[in-house]
């Protein structure tokens, strides 16, 4: 029997992101790339992000978090998941802040309210190289894609960021009018980025709102991504489209987002539910 089955886990979601959160720590247990796809199929389990909790690797962290999507493939970076995390963590705690850590580094987040969070995302990556895009970009703020199909020329330049992860923000008038289904795996997909990309199209209604819909690496069409509304404020500020703290309307909620000028980390803040708990199913890992 696969060691996963009848381990608890926590179905959540940050503003809709699809979260499953489960805890390894003080086991010797470990999710593979194939578990991560059977859990995504179980019942009422369809997900974005499947957090696993291992034992921190750092003095005063409070776990390690590898972040699966549900094709399989991990993400170093997950700021509704992390939120997620911060509240499966504190619930029945007097204290109000842990420190999360992923490959891209530590995270820390904390408790505002019962169901509301803020997680601290670090600062913002710029560098063509460190987003990655594939080739040298003079300006990630206004980036072409070469040899584009006519429906993704038309869409003209994106800005680029990474938050731990690589983000690509494309500048529409109405994100509703977008066919994500189409447009979002090709664009994951290109050649512009060695990594894939998770892709966003953003309508700057004013200096503090930004609508938003995105088509995540790795996930597909999601309800919300948190570290796509990072990316997507710090890329407009950077374009002088927005003040510093806005408010991003995802289909499943507002995520407030603020890039502060004097450490230039970004923080995410919003709410977090608890759908469901129980036990896999070790039928889940039959196949
Ligand atoms: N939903 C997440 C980001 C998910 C990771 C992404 N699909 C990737 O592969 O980078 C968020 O809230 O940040």
């Amino acid at each position: 029997m696969n060691p996963l089955a009848n381990h608890p886990f926590l179905k959540m979601n940050g503003i809709g992101n699809a979260i499953v959160v489960v805890d390894l720590r003080g086991t010797k247990l470990n999710v593979t790339p194939q578990d991560a796809r059977a859990i995504a199929r179980g019942d009422g389990l369809a997900y974005d992000q499947l957090m696993v909790l291992r034992e921190p690797k750092r003095d005063g962290a409070d776990a390690f978090m590898t972040i699966f999507n549900n094709d399989g493939s991990e993400s170093a970076s997950c700021g509704n998941g992390t939120r997620c995390v911060a509240w499966a963590l504190l619930r029945d705690s007097q204290y109000d802040h842990v420190l999360l850590e992923t490959s891209a580094g530590p995270l820390e987040s904390w408790r505002n309210s019962e169901r509301n969070f803020t997680v601290d995302m670090g600062p913002p990556r710029l560098e063509w190289r460190d987003i990655p895009l594939a080739s040298a970009v003079a300006d990630t703020r206004v980036v072409s894609l070469p040899d584009a199909a006519p429906e993704i020329a038309a869409l003209g330049p994106f800005s680029a960021a990474s938050m731990g992860n690589p983000h690509a923000v494309f500048w529409v008038k109405d994100p509703d009018t977008i066919d994500l289904a189409k447009l979002g795996p090709a664009l994951e997909h290109h050649s512009m980025f060695p990594q894939r990309a998770n892709i966003s199209f953003a309508q700057v209604v004013s200096r503090q709102h930004i609508r938003l819909r995105v088509w995540e690496r790795g996930a597909g069409i999601t309800q919300a991504c948190g570290s796509a509304a990072c990316a997507t404020l710090v890329c407009a500020v950077r374009k002088e489209m927005t003040d510093r703290k806005a408010t991003v309307s995802l289909p499943g909620g507002d995520l407030m987002i603020e890039w502060r000028p004097h450490d230039s980390h970004v923080l995410m803040t919003g709410a977090i539910e608890l759908e469901f708990e129980g036990r896999f199913d070790p039928a889940l890992f039959a196949s």
